[in-house]
């Protein structure tokens, strides 16, 4: 079942200058539109600038577009009543690149995950406390860090209390934007198996958003090349990317031996 229809999406910001007269910057967005089912990853790739974090925030419903909709279960993100906004915000989570940010930094971990839980559940203090556990053992986290602070814990253990915390409210769809970047390769590959497990186990969607087209296969059912704003390219999981856009992307990955990363990969 379709679970998002995102049609003929544009963007464009007000131009910011105190110099010149107010106008129209060019589009960041034009004319996209693609749809994901449910359970379903869909990865967006493309290079720096190409507008998928500004898309993933209109997916989010965090920043409204200038044209087109976006439909969350056939729900308008951004024509509906707040009862609606209600199960939106349920059902549709994210995970950012950088987590620390995201956290207050005098909260607990335990606060930090039964946040979603107080403004969205009517569980009795006991309730809470298993289902944190509960959400922390999911993640592969030790029950003894919901004590500490985000500031005890290593980069990882961040971004695993931010994937519990998205979890808490047993979303159908979490956009994962740049979510391992900034993680070494050994964190990664832990991350990305252990969001393809829980995708399993609790049949969730993601959008990957990512530069990195390696981890971008693995995660994904289909991708999407965005360029300048536009969606160049839609390929399947094992289908070779064929847009010069995408071509330009796939050639810049490094080749894993340093002995065949030839002067050309550093023109
Ligand atoms: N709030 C904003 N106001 C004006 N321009 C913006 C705003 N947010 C993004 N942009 C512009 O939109 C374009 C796309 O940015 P966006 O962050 O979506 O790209 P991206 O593909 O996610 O890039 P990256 O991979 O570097 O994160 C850029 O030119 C950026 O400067």
């Amino acid at each position: 079942m379709t679970l998002l229809e995102v049609k003929n999406i544009e963007m464009q910001y007000a131009q910011r200058s105190f110099m010149f007269k107010r106008g129209q910057e060019d589009p960041v967005l034009q004319e996209v539109t693609f749809s994901l089912q449910e359970g379903e990853c869909l990865g967006i790739v493309g290079q720096s600038g190409s507008g998928k974090s500004t898309l993933g925030r209109i997916i989010l419903g965090i920043e409204r577009p200038t044209k087109g909709e976006v439909l969350f279960q056939g729900i308008n993100l951004y024509e509906t009543t707040s009862k609606h906004k209600k199960i939106i915000r349920r059902d549709l989570q994210a995970v950012f690149q950088n987590s620390y940010h995201s956290f207050n930094p005098k909260q607990t971990i335990f606060e930090i995950v039964e946040e979603p839980l107080l403004n969205f559940e009517q569980f009795s203090k006991t309730e809470r406390q298993h289902k944190i556990r509960e959400l922390l053992d999911c993640v592969e986290l030790e029950s003894t860090i919901a004590q500490k602070n985000p500031s005890q814990l290593s980069g990882g253990q961040q971004q695993r209390v931010n994937i519990a915390r998205a979890l808490a409210l047993n979303p159908k769809l979490i956009v994962l934007d740049e979510a391992i970047s900034s993680l070494d390769m050994i964190l990664q590959k832990h991350i990305i198996h252990l969001l393809k497990t829980l995708q399993k186990d609790m049949q969730l969607a993601y959008i990957f958003i990512s530069h990195d087209l390696q981890a971008t296969r693995y995660m994904s059912d289909r991708i999407v090349v965005m360029e300048h704003g536009q969606l160049v390219e839609e390929i399947g999981k094992d289908e070779a990317y064929k847009h010069p856009a995408s071509l330009e992307l796939y050639n810049a990955i490094l080749p894993s031996h340093p002995r065949e990363r030839t002067k050309k990969f550093f023109r």
